[in-house]
């Protein structure tokens, strides 16, 4: 792709090579990590994540357990501070906080976070891949205010609307690569792109 391809900065080109769900409905609808494989796609949704986070003000940036890890430990790098993991239960070796959420798939898990993991006050943005119920981001605001820490923000590639959704982008800066009131938004919410009518992972290829 040229930087010609990239067109307007509310394009948000890289959305179309997502890869579309194709093993059902136990599995979330979409896979953005397509985007993570090709250079110039990961580092656009850096820049425009970086950009809408202008004047959002945070010390860490936490990122939940998995694809948040990727997504996280990028921006914390490009916003010179720290990378704090908050974890699916059962893995960290050290004194944790430990909280139940339900996620998409409706099941009911347990994530973790280390403690103490910061000073009180602390303001953490907390950064996942997605957000379709919210129910993650749930878990993770109950254990970073546990210990006293601000939730500075929300930043994923995209925030679906519901209820729970409408209540954090009332509450807290919440950035997402995808618009809220841009079609990619209400696309999401219906939970199928037209791009995936094109999709092909050849898009994705490192080079
Ligand atoms: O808003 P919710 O309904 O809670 O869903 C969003 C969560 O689901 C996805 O992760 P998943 O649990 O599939 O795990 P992974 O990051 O390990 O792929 C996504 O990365 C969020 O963490």
């Amino acid at each position: 792709m040229s930087d010609q391809d990239k067109g307007p900065r509310d394009d948000r080109w890289y959305l179309n090579i997502m890869a579309p769900n194709t093993k059902g409905e136990k599995f979330a609808w979409l896979d953005p990590t397509s985007i993570y494989i090709n250079a110039r796609a990961f580092n656009d949704l850096l820049d425009d994540l970086m950009a809408d986070l202008d004047g959002v003000e945070y010390d860490v940036v936490a990122g939940l357990d998995a694809m948040g890890f990727v997504l996280g430990a990028a921006l914390a790098a490009r916003s010179q501070v720290g990378f704090l993991p908050i974890r699916k239960a059962g893995k960290l070796c050290v004194e944790t906080d430990k909280v139940s959420f339900g996620n998409y798939s409706g099941k009911t898990q347990d994530m973790e976070m280390r403690k103490p993991a910061f000073a009180e006050g602390t303001r953490v943005l907390l950064a996942d891949q997605w957000v379709e119920t919210g129910g993650t981001m749930d878990g993770a605001i109950r254990l970073v205010e546990r210990q006293g820490g601000v939730v500075a923000g929300m930043v994923a590639i995209a925030i679906e609307e519901n209820e729970r959704t409408d209540g954090y982008r009332a509450t807290y800066p919440c950035v997402s690569a995808v618009s809220k009131g841009s079609r990619w938004q209400t696309e999401c919410n219906a939970q199928t792109l037209s791009s995936f009518a094109s999709y092909k992972p050849e898009l994705a290829f490192p080079r």
